[in-house]
């Protein structure tokens, strides 16, 4: 654990110009691929962000024992790779990856014919994974309602199968956004896919090299918006992201015009603009299945606001690098905001799980300090509340995981952060 940081504002409009740091999830599928592509290839714009780096690092280690840290798609990605790698290695996480589910990607792994086992829990990770062809099926169905990566992890190897896959997805999908970029970023590197239903079907193919850019990160965008919308009047610059992009968090372009921040492209990314006097919405209301990791910097930035919240699509939530709903309703509880759970009777039978807000962040009890839970999501998510009071946050180097520089950054806005 790190010492706690403390982050303020001055005040006045936040104006400022930056660079963002590029997406961990397109990084990480274009490294898989690359280690999948016989010719390999260069990729600019990796980020040297935490699990970026561990990607890079794992894919060229032949050790026993690989340690993917917190890195749900580094874990998840390497579980199938891996199978198809002479040797047998111990692939394992920090105490909460030990805590993720990833049963249902073993289960169709060992249906295709793969040598795994549980080195601790069943169903959790490490795991022992040995070499297998993978060639005892070439089709598998699994459920796609707990995490897309498990997907993900299965498609990027599909081609290299020796009969190619036939994947159904059976239940809700959840994160379906990010299957899209596997698919896409796949198609970029000459994979062909088509779909029959709720099925995907690859055939056997070769990767093809081609240079490659990361783009920015949207989900890392999110809290400039956030920023944006807290603050009385905002115009920034942020470069590397652009309109036509790969990734699903980029919809907080719409979901921040609710609150008045517009979104103009430039040549070399956007322009963020919040005029002065823009009347916050009464209500948000959202289903976060397409976009969880956005989901915390909506719910700080209706508490900065008073907003009231109303939001489903929350289920895998609770399996991230924390229980982000139960660590929100925590530290937003510190600011005087509840976030609760409405009961099914009220939501309605429809089975979707439904969590208002309510409340406007409060700092009359002075400075609050927030705790961060060892999720980067909840020191980022958390921050752009400096721009109405000082705040503070535990642990903050947490942020490395994915954006080792987002506090060099909010200082080029003006938003300082000082070590207590
Ligand atoms: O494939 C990816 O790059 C990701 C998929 C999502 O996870 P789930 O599919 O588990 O929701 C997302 O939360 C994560 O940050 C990155
Ligand atoms: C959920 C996340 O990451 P991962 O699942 O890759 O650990 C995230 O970055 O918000």
């Amino acid at each position: 654990m790190t010492s706690p940081l403390e982050i303020s504002y001055p005040g006045g409009p936040l104006t400022g110009h930056l660079r963002l740091t590029g997406s961990k999830s397109i990084a990480n599928r274009a490294l898989l691929i690359r280690a999948l592509t016989p010719d390999g290839f260069t990729i600019h714009g990796l980020a040297a962000a935490d699990d970026t780096v561990r990607m890079q690092q794992l894919l060229e280690s032949d050790d026993e024992v690989l340690d993917c840290g917190p890195a749900g798609t580094t874990y998840r990605f390497l579980t199938g790779y891996l199978c198809r790698r002479q040797g047998t290695q111990l692939l394992t996480g920090s105490a909460r990856m030990k805590e993720r589910p990833i049963g249902i990607l073993v289960d169709a792994l060992r249906s295709l014919g793969a040598d795994i086992t549980y080195a601790e829990n069943e169903g959790y990770p490490p795991l022992h994974i040995g070499y297998s062809a993978l060639d005892k099926s070439d089709r598998v169905s699994i459920a796609a309602d707990t995490s897309s990566q498990y997907i993900s992890s299965l498609l990027m190897l599909a081609p290299t199968l020796p009969n190619g896959l036939k994947l159904t997805l059976e239940g809700e999908i959840v994160s379906m956004p990010y299957i899209k970029m596997t698919l896409s970023l796949m198609g970029y590197f000459g994979i062909k896919h088509h779909w029959e239903g709720q099925t995907v079907i690859v055939a056997p193919q070769y990767y093809q090299a081609r240079d490659f850019t990361v783009e920015a990160d949207w989900s890392a965008a999110s809290y400039y918006y956030s920023l944006a919308a807290l603050s009385e009047s905002a115009e920034l610059h942020i470069d590397g992201l652009f309109q036509d992009s790969l990734q699903g968090d980029a919809v907080v372009k719409e979901l921040y015009e609710e609150f008045g921040v517009t979104t103009t492209f430039t040549d070399t990314g956007v322009q963020l603009i919040k005029p002065a006097g823009t009347v916050a919405p009464v209500l948000f209301e959202h289903n976060f299945v397409d976009c969880p990791d956005i989901a915390q910097t909506l719910m700080v930035t209706c508490a900065g606001l008073g907003v009231q919240g109303l939001y489903s699509g929350l289920q895998t939530l609770f399996i991230k690098e924390t229980d982000r709903v139960k660590a929100m309703k925590a530290e937003l509880g510190k600011v005087g905001v509840s976030l609760y759970k409405i009961p099914q009777r009220m939501a309605g039978k429809t089975g979707i799980l439904y969590f208002a807000q309510e409340g406007r962040a409060d700092y009359a009890a002075g400075t609050p300090t927030f705790a961060t839970y060892h999720d980067h999501r909840m020191a980022m998510a958390l921050a752009p509340l400096a721009v109405q009071h000082a705040v503070r946050l535990e642990d903050p180097e947490v942020v490395k995981k994915s954006y080792p520089d987002f506090y060099r950054d909010l200082q080029q806005l003006g938003i300082g952060p000082k070590t207590v």
